[in-house]
């Protein structure tokens, strides 16, 4: 995108409903001359004693009807030109969302929520600005300045109006003057409100950390600190503003004061009438609106261009995971069949790999599951299967495609990801459960939370599944948001299931429930489990075991306890934790659900 398109662009599409507001508001303009002139010539006949009382209710009238007029004929293409400018802000803001859904997660990784919402609600808020209040004051100030200043030209003087309009190329000199302070302060305030969104953001979403770790003062100092920087940087924007806006009127009444002076002496010496100088006044009244807001105009201009910067700064961030040229359109099903080969992968920038030479092969319908020390990769390795970031070409395949040729929809489609972080949106948990293209019915949400083991804690809450979950789905416990995490991937019925250690909040008897549960509908399905309990991962057909990025151990579960290695120390180590706590590791679930002994693989 070419710089300064938001404005070019529209204002080259909108010409026309431009031009028709700009037509109505030259009425009222034009207008707006015809008072003076009657001033001027009551003023004449007043002095000259030749003003009948019916000639007096005449101007009277004439004086009302221009009023009306001018204020009936400048609403009307005010409220036009301002409905133009609210249709651009929602166009520019739609187009900024959309934007934004293109972009990969590593964008949205290096943002921060308040400088979004600042792009969002500020910086759109200032395009509208500038097309509405902007572009009516720039046409009234032409047509005003030019048809004003002809009108005293041609009906007073040529030399009083050359010396009243000398101070105001002075007003340029100010506007050039305060034009980069003013657009330096625009995008510090702009900043400082975007701080101070995150900042409540942050502690909105971080509260309970907050309490429990009693730093309720500290953060309200943080706030406060913020807060009144915020307030400093408006109070130096205001202060510039209204420093400029003093000069610009010092400015105008410098022309007033030579307007009086000047004309005066050419009232006294008979070169213009008393009735020529009073409608020269009026002349110079009409004026003083249109050239003040120029300046304001300059202001509101860098401002726009401010904001326009960084719109475009966003626009033209171009998404780095999109549909390759290579993707192929008819692919539309998957059967799971996952293969890596010779993979390794750097996050931008990162000085080392996240993963290192990872090959491996997942038969379709069968079990992966991944362990390994936090940090070691296990993300990393299911994120670049869904292309939450571009893995290598000719490294990962599904059914024998590249994944660089399998469509994004078809892809994120069919592989259900169970993420980490079960984040729920704030609508009622049927919405978060059907969360997805494809309509669901009744049925569909009611099994999807079945096989999750959450219905039963659903069907609790008096709105059931109509009930509303506050940000975050705050009102769910933790092990409750996974498993709705877990129906809304499940309701897909994809052909891969991926589980990111999305079974930790629950316990072994649930997790247990929960895969056996998924085993009668993903029989011919692939699934891959990431998992820091053996419990999670034990019958899994294959285990891998990451080691900083690299395949440390591969083999099932007892062939990795015959290694004696890493998974085997792991086990044992968790042996002695459950133990310690009273509760063998494999008793436990066994004692507990007499007669319930997974079939082979992962239990599905
Ligand atoms: N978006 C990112 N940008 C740069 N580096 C990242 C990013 N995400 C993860 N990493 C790094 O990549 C490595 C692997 O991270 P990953 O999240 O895959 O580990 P993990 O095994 O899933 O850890 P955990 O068990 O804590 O979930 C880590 O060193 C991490 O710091």
């Amino acid at each position: 995108m070419q710089k300064a398109t938001i404005f070019r662009e529209y204002f080259v599409n909108k010409r026309r409903p431009y031009f028709f507001g700009f037509a109505l508001l030259s009425i009222s303009c034009l207008l707006q001359l015809l008072i003076p002139e009657y001033m001027g010539q009551f003023t004449d006949k007043l002095k000259g004693h030749e003003l009948t009382y019916h000639q007096a209710v005449r101007y009277a009238l004439l004086v009302m009807a221009a009023g009306f007029g001018v204020a009936f004929f400048r609403s009307v293409s005010r409220t036009y030109i301002f409905r133009l400018a609210r249709v651009l802000e929602m166009e520019v803001r739609s187009k900024l969302f959309a934007h934004w859904e293109r972009l990969s997660a590593q964008y949205f990784n290096n943002q921060r929520i308040g400088d979004l919402m600042s792009h969002a609600i500020s910086d759109v808020g200032v395009i509208r600005e500038v097309t509405m209040g902007g572009a009516f004051m720039v046409m009234e100030a032409a047509v005003l300045i030019t048809a004003t200043v002809t009108a005293m030209v041609i009906t007073v003087d040529p030399w009083l109006t050359l010396f009243t309009m000398l101070p105001l190329p002075m007003l340029s000199v100010l506007a050039y003057t305060f034009n980069k302070r003013i657009q330096r302060q625009s995008t510090e305030v702009q900043e400082a409100v975007a701080t101070l969104t995150s900042r409540v953001q942050e502690f909105v979403a971080g509260i309970r950390v907050v309490k429990a770790y009693v730093q309720e003062k500290a953060e309200v100092d943080f706030f406060t600190r913020d807060n009144q920087d915020a307030v400093e940087k408006n109070r130096q924007f205001a202060r510039s503003n209204s420093l400029f806006g003093a000069l610009s009127s010092g400015v105008v009444g410098l022309s007033f004061l030579i307007s009086v002076v000047f004309g005066g002496v050419l009232v006294l010496n008979g070169t213009i009438t008393l009735g020529s100088f009073v409608a020269f006044n009026t002349y110079l009244s009409l004026l003083m609106g249109p050239v003040e807001n120029l300046g304001k105009v300059v202001n509101q201009l860098q401002r726009g261009r401010a904001s326009e910067d960084r719109l475009l700064a966003i626009f033209m961030t171009e998404p780095d995971v999109v549909d390759d040229t290579e993707a192929v359109e008819s692919i539309e099903q998957l059967d799971g069949r996952v293969d890596i080969k010779n993979l390794t992968f750097f996050y931008p920038e990162a000085p080392e790999p996240a993963l290192r030479n990872i090959s491996l092969s997942v038969p379709k319908g069968t079990s992966l599951a991944i362990v390994g020390r936090v940090g070691s990769g296990k993300s990393t390795l299911v994120h670049l299967l869904v292309r939450m970031y571009n893995p290598p070409k000719g490294t990962v395949f599904i059914d024998g495609h590249d994944i660089h040729e399998i469509p994004l929809k078809t892809l994120r489609g069919q592989v259900g990801i169970v993420p980490q972080d079960p984040f729920l949106f704030s609508s009622t948990i049927r919405e978060n459960i059907a969360f997805d293209p494809c309509p669901h019915s009744e049925e569909d949400v009611l099994e999807a939370a079945r096989l999750a083991q959450v219905y039963d804690n659903i069907i609790e809450f008096p709105e059931q599944f109509e009930t509303t979950l506050g940000e975050r789905g705050v009102s769910l416990s933790g092990g409750q948001r996974q498993r709705v995490s877990i129906a809304r991937a499940v309701i897909k019925k994809p052909s891969i299931l991926i589980f990111d250690d999305s079974l930790s909040a629950v316990d072994t008897v649930t997790e247990d429930l929960i895969l056996e549960g998924l085993h009668s509908v993903m029989n011919d399905r692939t699934t891959i489990i990431i998992g820091h309990r053996i419990s999670s991962v034990r019958h899994a057909d294959q285990i891998i075991v990451l080691e900083e990025g690299v395949i440390a151990e591969r083999g099932s579960h007892e062939s990795l306890l015959a290694k004696n290695g890493i998974y085997a120390d792991l086990y044992r180590k968790q042996q002695l934790d459950e133990a310690a706590e009273g509760l063998p590791a494999e008793e436990c679930v066994e004692q507990q659900k007499p007669g319930m002994k997974l079939k082979g693989g992962l239990a599905l």
